[in-house]
């Protein structure tokens, strides 16, 4: 894999740094854009502490062609991770229009200029979020998909846009990596999560309220039919995702890989909210304080996900435990 040339959309922001930096310790080198929605330039300049070279970075937005067409025209890449996207469930309940504009517009602009300058391996950030609330956990790849917020139909729209362009084009090598819930950190701790405004995910939430930028945690529903009555997620380290997206890399670049496939990335493990609130007082000794809330809308009940398909055909699986 030494010298091959990744662009990297979305490459400032949570999942994109920390797979930078493992991008560049295999050996690859690497091309960086984003346009700092949801993230900010001192992002880049932390990266570049943690691996101790420069980097090569332009400020684009994907849903501007004629800007993505500059990039392409100027270096011949050999794959992308595209990770450029808005994120967040309950945005996407009340302002859907932001989620079709950005992930929808954006990622048809990027094949649209791949297919044009013959880059045609992707490695694309799905997510769970395709299972809806799944009628059996663990969540197997080949579950029938349903989306149950607009921001998860935006992945899903955008799973379907890459199968069909992969079965109407047979040199597209596709790879649709299903993440479940990323959290923590590098261990240089220069890097980690470090979203805009007020935080949507759980543990940025909990953080913010461990170091007093925020009063208390809200918890999203107690009435849902788990252990606790909180909802349950697969929680995996961000450094363990970051590596399934090299194993998901080389994969590409065997000869015999063909078509658009999907792997779940995640522990198997399921894990609560209260759960989550606990493990993280433990480790921190901080008391979190919390607020019982209603439900939020679109979210699901319990999700983890089956490892297997995974650990077999890529070699990659989880090795850093987060609770
Ligand atoms: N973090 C999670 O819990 C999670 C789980 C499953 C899937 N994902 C997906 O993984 C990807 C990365 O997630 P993340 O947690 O690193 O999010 P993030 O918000 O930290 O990073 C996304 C980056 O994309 C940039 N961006 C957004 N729209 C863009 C555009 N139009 N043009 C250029 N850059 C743009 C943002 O500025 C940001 O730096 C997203 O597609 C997200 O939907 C995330
Ligand atoms: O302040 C908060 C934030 C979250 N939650 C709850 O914590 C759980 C996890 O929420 P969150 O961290 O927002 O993750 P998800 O809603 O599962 O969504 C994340 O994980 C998905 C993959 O599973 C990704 O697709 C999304 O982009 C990402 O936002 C849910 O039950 C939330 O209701 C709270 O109780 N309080």
């Amino acid at each position: 894999m030494e010298g091959k040339l990744v662009l990297v959309t979305g490459g400032a922001g949570f999942i994109g740094t920390h797979t930078v930096v493992q991008l560049l310790k295999e050996g690859f080198r690497v091309s960086i854009i984003d346009n700092f929605d949801n993230s900010v330039e001192e992002a880049l300049d932390r990266v570049k502490e943690v691996v101790g070279w420069g980097l090569f970075f332009l400020q684009v937005d994907l849903r501007n062609k004629d800007d993505l067409e500059k990039v392409f025209a100027k270096s011949k890449f050999d794959g992308v991770i595209h990770f450029a996207g808005r994120k967040a469930v309950g945005e996407s309940v009340e302002y859907p229009r932001r989620y079709f504009d950005n992930n929808l517009i954006g990622t048809i602009n990027l094949y649209e200029v791949m297919a044009k300058y013959n880059c045609k391996k992707m490695v694309f950030s799905s997510s769970s979020t395709v299972y809806g609330q799944p009628e059996k956990i663990p969540c197997v790849e080949d579950t029938e998909l349903k989306a149950m917020n607009p921001y998860g139909r935006t992945k899903l729209f955008l799973e379907e846009i890459a199968r069909d362009i992969s079965q109407a084009e047979s040199d597209w090598q596709i790879i649709l990596l299903r993440y479940f819930n990323p959290v923590a950190a590098h261990e240089s701790g220069k890097i980690g999560e470090d979203p805009k405004g007020i935080p949507n995910n759980l543990m940025p939430y909990i953080q913010q309220v461990a170091v007093g930028r925020l009063p208390e945690l809200n918890v999203y529903g107690h009435d849902y039919p788990t252990r606790d009555g909180t909802a349950i997620r697969d929680y995996i380290h961000v450094m363990d995702l970051a590596d399934g997206h090299i194993a998901a890399l080389k994969k590409l670049f065997t000869p015999d890989f063909k078509g658009c496939v999907p792997y779940n990335l995640g522990t198997g493990r399921g894990t609560s909210v209260l759960e989550m609130v606990a493990a993280f007082e433990k480790a921190s000794g901080k008391k979190i304080p919390m607020k019982l809330c209603p439900r939020r809308a679109g979210d699901a009940t319990a999700v983890y996900a089956a490892v297997d398909k995974a650990a077999k055909e890529l070699g990659w699986k989880y090795v850093l435990l987060t609770s």
